[in-house]
């Protein structure tokens, strides 16, 4: 039987990577892997377990078929791995760190997806990016920007089979609810 294709979303700064990272031992547990990323960011600014690249290495990638789902958001190129059609289909569930405006190629190409939307505070959510220190401000005001163009829109526009997950609290709230949504059909949390 095929696996699940988990698709988390949310404002950069909502705490996707800090979720993955806090549930990675408990998702390995469900058999629920955690898809790598191939990102165009420096390594020393990747803070994440993703794999830097150069944008010519990314576009040789691309052009080999190296992704099977990739786009372009906050001056960078992203990339998922095609390796995760065959864990798909060897039953495994993959849960993938994605983009809001990319969910609508997401669906198409993979229909059942389980769409989770990681939300914040706005006013937490710049506490966070600030603190995270990873961006200019000047990046941050844009990522809080881009945020706002997706906030209303998303949540009327596509909720049938998603699922929001409020990670303003602590951390391991937040896992708890991740890992309740993935056992027991997430009714709780649309
Ligand atoms: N529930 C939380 N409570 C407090 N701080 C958090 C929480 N979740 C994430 N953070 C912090 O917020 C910042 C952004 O989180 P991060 O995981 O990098 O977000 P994203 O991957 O969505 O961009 C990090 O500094 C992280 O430590
Ligand atoms: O369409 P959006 O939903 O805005 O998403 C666009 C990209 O921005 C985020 O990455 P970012 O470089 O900010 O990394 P982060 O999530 O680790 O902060 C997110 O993970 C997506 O890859």
């Amino acid at each position: 039987m095929a696996g699940r294709l988990i698709y988390l979303i949310g404002p950069s700064g909502s705490g996707k990577d800090s979720l993955l990272d806090a549930a990675r031992a408990r998702l390995a547990e469900r058999g629920c892997r955690i898809v790598r990323r191939v990102i165009t960011r420096s390594a020393e600014a990747m803070g994440e377990a993703a794999q830097g690249v150069s944008p010519q290495q990314f576009a040789a990638m691309q052009a080999e078929g190296a992704f099977a789902l990739s786009w372009q958001a906050n001056g960078l190129s992203y990339g998922i791995p095609r390796q995760i059609d065959d864990w798909l289909a060897a039953g495994d569930d993959v849960l993938v760190n994605g983009s809001r405006a990319h969910l609508a190629q997401a669906r198409e190409r993979y229909p059942t997806a389980l769409v989770l939307l990681l939300t914040v505070d706005q006013a937490v959510l710049r506490q966070r990016l600030i603190a995270r220190g990873r961006e200019a401000l000047a990046d941050i005001e844009a990522r809080l920007a881009r945020n706002a163009q997706f906030t209303a829109g998303l949540i009327t526009g596509n909720g049938a089979g998603l699922f929001v997950l409020d990670n303003s609290g602590p951390l391991e709230h937040t896992v708890e609810r991740l890992l309740c949504c993935l056992d027991h059909g997430h009714s709780a949390y649309a």
